[in-house]
């Protein structure tokens, strides 16, 4: 019964899965926190991840592992393979004019044509145009650029300074899903865009090998096969083993919307970022800067839990008598206004009770989320049913108000942590040589609850840029 290691290094934590490779079957689990904040230095993650492994009991026992890991951050390393400043974050929007730098140089168009994306603050290639103009030291210093997960598996694999088998850059590897976000590559061809990449930061440098959807990265000091590793939404397709019926929402620190399809997307407004996914196609996705934090600060300002502020809410009526919140806390990025912030609208002396201020967090932040779902939709992605994920999806109510807003069935999968199931996923493919037959997670199913007042006051006050 051989057993994989899954492993998911986000926003907020690293989470550890041990399952049977075979079955699925989790067999042990770990944990750890990361620090806070839109910069980290990468020494963090790897801290929280040697936490995480050992909470789940260790990877002796092993025979393969992958990472999933939160998409563009910028690793900057310099020739000895040490990191050059802590990683900008795919939530840190001071390279927001460095993305418009890019779009004014290529245009958006023709970014979208040569690589399906086109540059917001949240990719790499804008954090690396920023790092060249606002540090230009650190960025003449960058001899190679990573991902977290690149990172993180080049270490697990034993390379690094201080580490057995030295900083050697040219082991750096990643895969389409992950490297289809820096802003630098192209899925359709499944290539670098030297020039892009270049123009970003103003020289070449080393770029992670991309390796095939099951393609071993090489092994673990104690001979376990290390997997390609996916970016975050990729792994958690896997995880979730979406087809192309489907679509997913993700409510974690990020609000993503992603569907699999077999054909590349081009999406000139930039909308829909036409990414890869981590089974050889791609994964068309929008993302919110503001997702499940939304509910834990608006809980924080009436003073209360989660559990308390769902409650609250569930005792408002749909459209919370008039009350919204535009939830942009921490500026947005779909739609695409980085420099923006919250507002709350339609407060009356009648309606300005807890409840209705509870459930406009729920609304607002569905309903900021539901722009990407008619995004994806409009792409030619299925909508017709969503399957809901991340650590936001726990509350039964936020699955009550999708389905209300989102306006249709809402399939939520039994609670768990799948990009780093998807992640196991991948280790076992490698592992095995073929994808595992392992059974879909258990799921209950939310019937659709159309609410279009929801979404028709939200977009009253929804600012233009
Ligand atoms: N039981 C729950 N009910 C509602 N929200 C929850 C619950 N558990 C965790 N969360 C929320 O999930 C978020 C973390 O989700 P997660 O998907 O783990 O984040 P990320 O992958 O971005 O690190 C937190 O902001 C937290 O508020
Ligand atoms: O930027 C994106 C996708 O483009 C985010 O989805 C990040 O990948 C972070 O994911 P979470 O930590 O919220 O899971």
């Amino acid at each position: 019964m051989p057993l994989v290691a899954g492993i998911d290094s986000s926003t907020q934590s690293c989470k550890v899965s041990i399952r049977d490779a075979e079955s699925g079957a989790q067999l042990r689990s770990g944990a750890a926190p990361h620090p806070a904040g839109t910069e980290v230095h990468p020494q963090a993650w790897w801290d929280a991840l040697r936490q995480a492994v050992s909470d789940a009991g260790g990877l002796d026992d092993v025979a393969a592992v992958s990472v999933g890991g939160q998409q563009h951050g910028m690793v900057a390393l310099d020739g000895d393979g040490q990191v050059i400043r802590p990683a900008l974050l795919w939530n840190d929007t001071r390279s927001a004019q460095a993305a418009e730098q890019l779009i004014a140089e290529v245009g958006a168009a023709q970014y979208a044509q040569r690589i399906g994306v086109v540059p917001v603050a949240s990719f790499t290639c804008s954090k690396l145009r920023w790092l060249r103009d606002a540090e230009p030291e650190n960025a003449a210093q960058v001899a190679a650029v990573a991902l977290p997960h690149d990172w993180l598996s080049w270490r697990l694999r034993g390379f690094g300074p201080e580490q057995p088998l030295g900083p050697a850059l040219s082991q750096l590897a990643t895969d389409r899903s992950d490297a289809s976000g820096t802003g630098y590559f192209d899925p359709a061809r499944n290539r670098y865009d030297a020039e892009l990449f270049a123009l970003a930061l103003g020289h070449d440098a080393v770029l992670p090998r991309v390796l095939g959807p099951a393609e071993p990265a090489g092994e673990l000091p104690g001979g376990a096969a290390m997997a390609p590793g996916a970016g975050d939404n990729a792994a958690a397709a896997l995880g979730l083993q979406l087809a192309t019926t489907d679509t997913a929402v993700s409510i974690g620190t990020s609000g993503t919307v992603f569907a699999p399809t077999e054909v590349p997307v081009h999406d000139p407004t930039g909308t829909v970022a036409g990414f890869a996914d981590a089974r050889g196609g791609f994964l068309p996705l929008t993302a919110a800067l503001n997702a499940a934090r939304v509910i834990d600060t608006v809980a924080a300002v009436l003073g209360v839990d989660r559990d308390t502020l769902a409650h609250l809410a569930s005792e408002a009526p749909p459209g919370a008598q008039g009350v919204v919140l535009i939830p942009h806390f921490e500026g947005e990025r779909t739609p695409n206004l980085p420099a923006a912030r919250a507002s709350w609208h339609g407060l009356s002396m009648a309606n300005s009770t807890p409840a209705n201020l509870a459930r406009a967090a729920f609304e607002g932040m569905l309903a900021n989320i539901n722009i990407g779902v008619q995004a994806v939709r409009a792409v030619g992605a299925a909508t017709d049913r969503i399957i809901l994920i991340g650590g936001g999806a726990r509350s039964a109510l936020t699955g009550r108000v999708a389905a209300q807003v989102f306006g249709v069935d809402i399939v939520v999968p039994e609670p768990g942590e799948y990009v780093a199931r998807g992640a196991a996923f991948q280790a076992a493919w490698t592992l095995l040589g073929a994808p595992p037959p392992w059974p879909a997670p258990a799921s209950e199913l939310i019937p659709a609850d159309p609410e279009p007042l929801i979404s028709e006051q939200f977009r009253r006050y929804l600012p233009h840029r």
